[in-house]
């Protein structure tokens, strides 16, 4: 029988670690853990390693196979901390990174008739080993609605509003929920989005927003305060996106902390 060379396994001499390889965007089909129960969804995984000078390859099919083999789990902040271990171990490498985005659905109830629709979020969740020592972190895209303060003021009739996206990115201590970012940014915003809205209920949020205005220096410095004073949290960054119905730009904020 031929022997299949394996040129990943021979030595480098150009004397270049190299800090991130592996595979990026595999599209896999996974169930993350949400307080309803397990959510089938589809993400998008880059998954990589720390690969050491004299190495010429890393082995690239174990990525696949890692996933293969974890099909069938459930995953949480604590699962993606024991994949992302089984990672390294079986790249045979000291550091690495598990990136995993994928659409995350929460079922929304009108405010006035009570339907239930879906609405759907931006989830990122990525662990990292370096130096030795495990990092989770997580972030949320939550789609709310803005409305400015000014205008309100200024005008005889109406204020301009707009939908806005707010992105926490953070680094926690592994047992922030996604679900806990949605609500606190929800709870923030002048009004938040719903997949389904009848007359009632439109008449709702448009007059909830009115009644509660926000620049977008707002939204991100009451997001932050929140987070700021977690103990959970060690690092985050809370970003604001509003796309502005009286401009073709958007009104944009950032809070790094620390
Ligand atoms: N390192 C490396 N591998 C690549 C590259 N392009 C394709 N390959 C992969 O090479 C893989 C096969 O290599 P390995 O994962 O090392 O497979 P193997 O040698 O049979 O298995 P192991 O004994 O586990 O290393 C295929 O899955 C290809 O995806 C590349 O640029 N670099």
């Amino acid at each position: 029988m031929n022997v299949i060379p394996d040129v990943q396994s021979s030595v480098d001499v150009r004397n270049l670690p190299i800090q991130q390889v592996g595979i990026k965007n595999l599209r896999f089909p996974l169930q993350w853990a949400s307080s309803n129960g397990p959510q089938a969804t589809v993400a998008h995984l880059t998954m990589t390693v720390y690969l050491p000078a004299e190495q010429k390859g890393t082995h690239m099919s174990r990525f696949v196979q890692l996933m293969e083999d974890e099909a069938a789990t459930v995953l949480d902040a604590q699962g993606l901390q024991r994949l992302t271990w089984e990672m390294l171990k079986r790249l045979d490498s000291a550091a690495g990174k598990l990136d995993i985005s994928f659409p995350y659905f929460r079922t929304k109830t009108a405010p006035v008739s009570g339907i239930k629709s879906l609405l759907d979020y931006d989830v990122r969740v990525v662990g990292t080993v370096e130096a030795g020592v495990y990092h989770a972190e997580l972030q949320v895209l939550i789609p709310v609605t803005s409305l400015c303060p000014c205008s309100k003021e200024i005008s005889q009739y109406g204020a301009h509003n707009q939908r806005s996206h707010v992105t926490i990115n953070l680094r926690h201590s592994g047992d922030m929920q996604i679900d806990e970012l949605i609500d606190l940014v929800e709870e923030q915003a002048s009004c938040q989005l719903y997949g389904l809205l009848k007359r009632p209920d439109e008449k709702y949020v448009t007059e909830r927003a009115y009644e509660n205005p926000k620049f977008v220096e707002d939204m991100v410095r009451d997001v932050a305060a929140r987070l700021r004073d977690d103990a959970r949290v060690s690092q985050f960054t809370v970003e604001s996106e509003n796309f502005e119905s009286i401009h073709n730009h958007s009104a944009y904020a950032l809070i790094q902390y620390p």
